[in-house]
């Protein structure tokens, strides 16, 4: 059968089908009836959606939705500013946030004063509910929600937040004003202020956000700060020369030493003298698999420096040092290695009280370029830390009083709290001051530090 002979039997075919149908509306009532109430039906079908397909259809061509998720580090700027307006204050599903104060925002109660008569003050932070405001001339609806997460076999892993804003579409624009205006309300207001963050899952939760130590109330072997922060400026200011020899932009140091000596101190001061913040991960948190080491590195925050603390807690060499270790030695190493988290590039600083446990590939250059050893106080520090405490002490009698101590022996926080206990009692300080060198155990150096700094 050709292809003509074919259409001619499928157009008889309808022919008669439709003169069928024809005959039997014509002259069936039942049939009449039946197409009408079809007809009907599907009319009233379609005229009962028709208002919300069309209110969705105009939301959809006329409304913007701004949404933010709780881990995201805009997220408390903008709950900060949401709380601090005045409608934001009419939320009505609240929650108090009295640890970390300024990471939600919030609207500050006081709540009484404390022994030393310190203000206590608690934070009204909104978590659910509807506000209508205004802002830059054109209106929107802001809405915080407050989801309960679960985890396997519906146990409750907590809370997850979001924000969600909606306006008309003519209020676009204003949306790069919104954020602007949120972070200046907070993150811009937090200027000289370091931002610590954790893991939390494979992305990182702000925990703290705390004035940064000014860098000279820190006292270090001679020279030791302002290499470290000449090094650590001429890499910021180095980017487009990384990127055109096809180096990834990304600085690690290593630093080792006695515990007590300012390893963590130095860190976040060096944050606060660069404007960055510090995400400090220890390897020892629980359920660190390789992915998820990788997913934190390539989520760091932006303007992060990353803080490897006790690098040494986790593996002896290259071997786990507990059964419950998840993370492999390679897994962290192809970490360390992966894309540079943004163009901001990485500066990783990674510390250890035990070199002698490191496997050389873990603190190579390209992952720790630069080694530096954090001692014991020297004679200049001793005297450095005497005069923040005593500034009207003469030179000699300084000079005198650290001459009394054994070099390298004892920890800048040894002899800190050592002060800081005695701080009202100069006299004592001055006749007991050999007491301290007493007190604490002689620390023997470790000799791989020497056949490191050898090479
Ligand atoms: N070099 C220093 N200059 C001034 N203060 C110091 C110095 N080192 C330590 N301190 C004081 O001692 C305390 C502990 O310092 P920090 O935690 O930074 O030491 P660390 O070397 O990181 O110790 P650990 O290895 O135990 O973590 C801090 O409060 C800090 O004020």
């Amino acid at each position: 059968m050709n292809i003509t002979e074919l259409s001619n039997i499928l157009h008889t075919f309808w022919t008669e089908l439709l003169g069928t149908a024809q005959h039997t509306l014509a002259t069936n009532e039942l049939a009449q009836g039946g197409l009408l109430i079809g007809l009907l039906s599907a009319a009233a079908m379609y005229a009962r959606t028709l208002p919300t397909q069309l209110i969705s259809r105009l939301d959809r061509r006329f409304t913007v939705t701004l949404d933010i998720q709780g881990d995201d580090p805009a997220f408390p700027w903008l709950a900060a500013w949401l709380a601090a307006q005045p409608v934001g204050r009419n939320l009505r599903h609240l929650g108090v946030v009295t640890r970390f104060n300024e990471q939600m925002g919030g609207h500050n109660v006081a709540i009484g004063t404390d022994r030393d008569g310190d203000e206590i003050t608690a934070r009204l932070v909104p978590l659910s509910g509807a506000a209508l405001l205004r802002f830059r001339g054109h209106w929107m609806l802001a809405y915080p929600q407050r989801t309960e997460r679960q985890g396997a076999n519906h146990g409750a892993l907590g809370f997850t937040h979001s924000l969600t804003f909606r306006m008309l579409s003519g209020a676009r624009p204003v949306i790069t004003d919104l954020l602007r205006e949120a972070y200046d309300f907070t993150a811009g207001r937090s200027d000289g202020r370091v931002e610590i963050y954790v893991p939390e899952y494979q992305s990182w939760k702000l925990v703290e956000r705390r004035a940064a130590r000014p860098l000279e109330s820190l006292i270090y072997a001679e020279g030791l700060l302002d290499n470290l922060h000449a090094d650590l400026g001429g890499f910021f200011g180095d980017r487009e020369w990384y990127a055109g020899m096809g180096i990834p932009y990304r600085r690690g140091y290593l630093l080792h030493g006695p515990p007590g000596n300012g390893k963590s101190s130095l860190v976040s001061a060096l944050a606060g003298a660069f404007g960055l913040n510090v995400c400090v991960l220890n390897l020892a948190t629980p359920d660190l698999s390789d992915d998820r080491l990788t997913a934190l590195l390539a989520e760091l925050p932006r303007r992060a420096l990353l803080l490897l603390e006790d690098i040494d807690a986790v593996f002896l060499g290259r071997e786990p040092r507990t059964p419950s270790v998840k993370l492999s030695f390679n897994g962290l190493l192809n970490a360390l290695d992966g894309v540079a988290a943004g163009e901001g590039g990485r500066v990783t600083f990674m510390t250890t009280n035990d070199l002698a446990g490191l496997d050389a590939a873990l603190i190579r250059p390209g992952r720790a370029d630069r080694h530096l050893l954090i001692d014991n106080a020297t004679r200049a520090q001793v005297a450095g830390m005497l005069r923040r405490f005593w500034p009207e002490w003469n030179e000699a009698e300084v000079g005198e009083l650290a001459a009394r101590l054994p070099e390298g022996t004892l920890s800048m926080a040894r002899i800190q709290e050592y002060l800081l206990e005695r701080r009202a009692d100069e006299a004592g300080v001055r006749r007991d001051w050999a007491d301290l060198a007493g007190v604490e155990e002689v620390v023997a150096p470790c000799p791989t530090r020497l056949r490191l700094l050898a090479g």
